[in-house]
């Protein structure tokens, strides 16, 4: 009705003429013959005189050849359109004179249809070669400029060649880089049993014949076979420049390569780690720590990695990637706790003794457990996915670890290279940072073979870089040319040793992936939790996590920037559990209570000699392994009387509660209920048989003593 109304309301407009619309041959042809038929038809049914038809194909003809001129068409397909307009309108005034519904009528108009079919044709074709025809000749003109561009390059370096190594090649292709930051060149040495090596050793010389920037470079590589060299030539250094870890955040996987950073060439360099480990050298100041933030964003943002990370040096490599999601600083999207970056963080020699130890468990147990699977896929490799993940185990001053002559470190060492041995083909890989390339971590066998992913991060230092021994068999690589901190050089099975750069990674961009990768990890395969067992379920339980705490932001410490801590939200992790932190306050009040009194007896657990971990004023965990039991009861037991709001509950209760999981007597309950009493965590209401206890988040006003 609506609609009807609409229409009637509409002006009519008349017949549209759009010069500009579309038609191909067939409906070009169509829409002629059945317009000049229908002009016939009503123009001899009303009388109209024949030369309107003859002023309507004029009209027609200049309208498209106007039209045909601003859109460029060829000159052909202008006088192809114009004549189909002129012809249509003569046959249209004649059959007007004659009667349209005539033999001759008819028959002419379909001649007339297949004629305008045909020029059109013939014209759209023209016009299609003529337009193939500008785009090739203006590829023709850039292809000309660009190889003159490169026969100029070529010629230049034939005689530079030949004035500093006195080699003769002749250039069979100069490949300028996408990046516009240099070119390749590809030459034939000159018969006499020249090699690459020759132009190679005199990189310096040739970089400075041609004038290049500081920290770009000639660099000569073997050619498709020993006749042919290779010369890559960087002409911006973008070395010097300070970038920052690209804000794509998207998915990765350890099959296609986890970026590490950049070449001169300004393209990213990939670390394939599927069956390798890494070695990752940098003295202090160099740009190490950031490297392995780095590395860390790689692995987290890969779908079938999950990393765990050693860091004896109070754990700072791992903390910007635990502490904001277990502070709760940040969230997903949809407002779901956050994952942290990171799988598992040992900052004390137990928990990375318990670490090394669970990922021996796994590779052994992964070994029996995936045989069927094995088998069915024909191989001796675990197929990775994010169904069954690849550990990474990132290990700060691992290296150090492996040379340490203490009695403790040498147990972590021998865990680290069994680690190493066993589980390549069950996807566990090491990546190892090392202050400085000592021959004790390169003379180990283990290293050497299994570490092929290397990277020495000069940053201007040279003290203990030598890149030789790091690089062997690579020439003419020289720690000044990598002056910059968070440069130095990177070489892997793929791709040969040579400059490269780790991007700048700062706080909030650890921050953002880690939220942005925190649904993308994957979770342990069932096979490896088994083996893993509470070692690995309960990594992170309050009294396991206590010392990143110590170290948390606010306690001085150089995780820097993640704001003031406000307790950790384990129960983010520990789902079920229900608990929110001023209980994991409590406890951690409770459990400084305990190491105060047990870190002054002689630990049967502890090392002889204190580790370097061991954060002063941390917890000792050994001495709380025992109590690890008690403590969960505990924290169930709180759980209980939070939930059991402003009614409380009492004693017998929790104990009943609690006896079937823990075997917890309701004596235990009672010393727990009168710390929390003393403390302020719970309220006791009533007395006698009536007491009752509730939790002070349900009683009204501060709890007593606040
Ligand atoms: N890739 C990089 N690009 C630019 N600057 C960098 C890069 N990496 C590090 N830096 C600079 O170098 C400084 C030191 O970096 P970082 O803390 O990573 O070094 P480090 O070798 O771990 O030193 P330390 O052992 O003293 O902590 C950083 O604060 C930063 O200013």
């Amino acid at each position: 009705m609506s609609s009807t109304a609409t229409a009637k309301k509409q002006p009519s407009s008349g017949p549209v003429l759009d010069w500009t619309a579309g038609h191909g041959p067939v409906t070009g042809a169509l829409s002629a013959t059945t317009g000049a038929f229908a002009i016939a038809t009503t123009g001899a049914a009303t009388a109209m005189p024949p030369a309107w038809a003859l002023a309507v194909g004029a009209a027609g003809a200049l309208g498209h050849t106007v039209v045909g001129l601003r859109v460029r068409n060829a000159g052909r397909t202008l006088a192809t359109r114009a004549a189909s307009w002129l012809v249509g309108a003569g046959w249209t005034t004649w059959a007007m004179t004659h009667g349209p519904l005539t033999w001759a009528a008819l028959g002419s108009l379909a001649t007339v249809g297949v004629g305008i079919g045909a020029a059109a044709r013939s014209s759209a074709l023209f016009e299609e070669a003529r337009e193939e025809e500008a785009i090739a000749a203006e590829r023709r003109l850039v292809a000309a400029e660009l190889s003159a561009e490169r026969r100029a390059i070529a010629t230049e370096w034939v005689d530079r060649i030949q004035r500093v190594c006195s080699l003769t090649v002749r250039v069979l292709g100069v490949e300028m880089w996408e990046t516009g930051t240099g070119f390749s060149l590809d030459a034939e040495l000159p018969p006499g049993g020249a090699t690459y090596a020759k132009i190679a050793s005199e990189s310096a010389r040739l970089s400075a014949d041609a004038r290049l920037p500081h920290g770009c470079n000639a660099i000569a590589s073997p050619g498709i076979h020993q006749g042919r060299v290779i010369i890559d030539v960087t002409t911006v250094n973008v070395l010097e420049e300070e970038r920052t870890y690209p804000t794509d955040y998207g998915p990765l996987s350890v099959h296609t390569g986890i970026p590490w950073g950049y070449r001169t060439n300004a393209e990213n360099i990939l670390a394939y780690l599927r069956e390798q480990c890494a070695l990752v050298v940098g003295p202090t100041g160099s740009g190490k720590t950031n490297m392995v933030h780095a590395i860390l964003a790689g692995f987290a943002r890969a779908e079938d990695v999950l990393t765990w990370v050693i860091d004896l040096n109070a754990g700072s490599a791992g903390l910007p990637w635990v502490l904001p999601a277990l502070n709760g600083q940040i969230q997903t999207g949809d407002g779901k706790p956050v994952r942290p970056g990171v799988d598992w963080l040992a900052g004390t020699f137990d928990e990375a003794m318990l670490m090394l130890e669970t990922a021996v468990k796994v590779a052994k147990q992964r070994k029996m457990g995936y045989q069927d699977l094995l088998s069915k896929a024909n191989t001796d490799l675990l197929p990775i996915s994010s169904r069954i993940p690849q550990i990474m185990l990132v290990i700060d001053e691992g290296a150090e670890i492996l040379a340490s002559a203490d009695r403790q470190m040498r147990k972590m060492a021998e865990k680290i290279l069994e680690v190493i041995r066993i589980a390549r083909a069950m996807g566990l890989r090491t990546v190892l940072t090392a202050l400085g390339a000592t021959g004790s971590v390169l003379g180990n066998l283990m290293i050497r073979r299994e570490a092929k992913v290397r990277v020495a991060l000069t940053g201007g230092e040279t003290e203990g870089m030598d890149l030789s021994k790091m690089f062997p068999g690579t020439r003419g690589l020289r720690v000044d040319q990598a002056p910059y901190k968070g440069s130095g050089f990177m070489g892997t099975p793929e791709s040969p040793a040579a400059l490269f750069k780790a991007w700048r990674i700062l706080p909030n961009q650890i921050r953002d992936i880690t939220a942005a990768t925190s649904e993308r990890h994957p979770v342990l395969d069932d096979v490896s939790v088994k083996a893993a067992g509470p070692a690995y379920a309960r990594r992170w339980d309050t009294d396991r996590t206590a010392w990143m705490r110590e170290q948390a932001p606010g306690n001085d410490t150089d995780a820097g920037g993640y704001g003031p801590a406000s307790g950790l939200k384990l129960s983010a992790l520990n789902e079920g559990v229900g608990q929110a932190s001023p209980e994991d306050e409590m406890l951690a009040r409770f459990r400084a209570e305990i190491d105060a009194e047990f870190a002054t007896a002689p630990d049967p657990h502890a090392p002889t000699e204190q580790a370097p971990s061991a954060a002063p004023g941390g917890l000792n965990l050994s001495a709380l392994r025992e109590e690890q039991q008690d403590n969960s009861a505990q924290q169930a037991a709180l759980a209980l009387l939070l939930a059991a709001g402003t009614d409380g509950t009492g004693a017998s209760a929790i104990a009943r509660a609690l006896a079937d999981e823990y075997g917890t007597t309701r004596q235990t309950v009672v010393g727990w209920l009168k710390t929390w009493v003393s403390d302020g965590t719970a309220v006791r209401v009533g007395e006698g048989t009536k007491a009752r206890y509730v939790h002070h988040r349900h009683t009204p006003g501060p709890p007593p003593g606040q």
